[in-house]
């Protein structure tokens, strides 16, 4: 994956949803991914999104990355941003074994209630991995609910940055796979009729 260095020309647009407990390190995954960098980030209130030009397989790409709250008082409000994504990203804390059984309990529920797509490509990622002591979800374990729910899965280390490009890589190899997702009239149009860009109101969203 490289970052294409046009902001203009693109082939495909990708909705991507980054989406898990609070506290997992969704925010600063994608501030890993999207500015290489790591620092202290306040809760996600409501919903926040980037954008990020990357050409993987000779494919120009502008991904919009949404970011939802974890918190539960967000729940209704996030839930609307399931809609036309091409990938989600179901991310656990490897050290807190509640936000791995919330994956069944919560996230994976949510997926079902709200997807629209149903092709849409699941990926888990276990973050943390560089509090290997700390540890107390074991790596069969993610491998095996992923199995179990058809996701793609790695872990990685938002902090470290191990594995996080191959995160998202892999989820958009899986999507440019699959047809349905990049047909005409889904979301991952090509440019020239995408006519919904997400703007940096719908970015800052209220608080319920
Ligand atoms: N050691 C370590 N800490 C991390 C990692 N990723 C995130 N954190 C920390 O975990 C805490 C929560 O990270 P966030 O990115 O804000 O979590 P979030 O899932 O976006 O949380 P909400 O916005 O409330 O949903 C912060 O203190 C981060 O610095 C990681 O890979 N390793």
């Amino acid at each position: 994956m490289e970052a294409s260095s046009s902001q203009q020309d693109f082939d495909y647009l990708l909705k991507l949803l980054l989406i898990g407990d609070s506290g997992v390190g969704k925010s600063s995954l994608l501030l890993s991914f999207t500015s290489n960098s790591f620092e202290e980030l306040s809760p996600t209130i409501g919903v926040d999104f980037k954008i990020k030009h990357v050409t993987v397989s000779g494919k120009k790409l502008k991904l919009a990355i949404w970011d939802t709250a974890g918190q539960e008082r967000f729940r209704t409000l996030t839930s609307s941003y399931y809609r036309g994504a091409q990938g989600i990203i179901m991310v656990y804390d490897v050290t807190r074994r509640e936000t791995f059984t919330n994956l069944s309990e919560i996230w994976a529920k949510e997926i079902d209630l709200y997807t629209t797509n149903p092709d849409c490509i699941k990926m888990l990622v276990g973050n943390k991995v560089d509090k290997e002591t700390d540890r107390s979800v074991s790596k069969k374990e993610g491998i095996d609910f992923a199995r179990q729910y058809g996701c793609l899965f790695l872990e990685c280390s938002a902090k470290t940055r191990v594995n996080v490009e191959q995160c998202f890589e892999e989820l958009i190899l899986k999507i440019l796979e699959t047809p349905s997702l990049l047909a005409e009239g889904s979301v991952g149009v090509k440019k020239n009729i995408f006519k919904q860009k997400p703007t940096e109101s719908d970015a800052t969203s209220s608080c319920c």
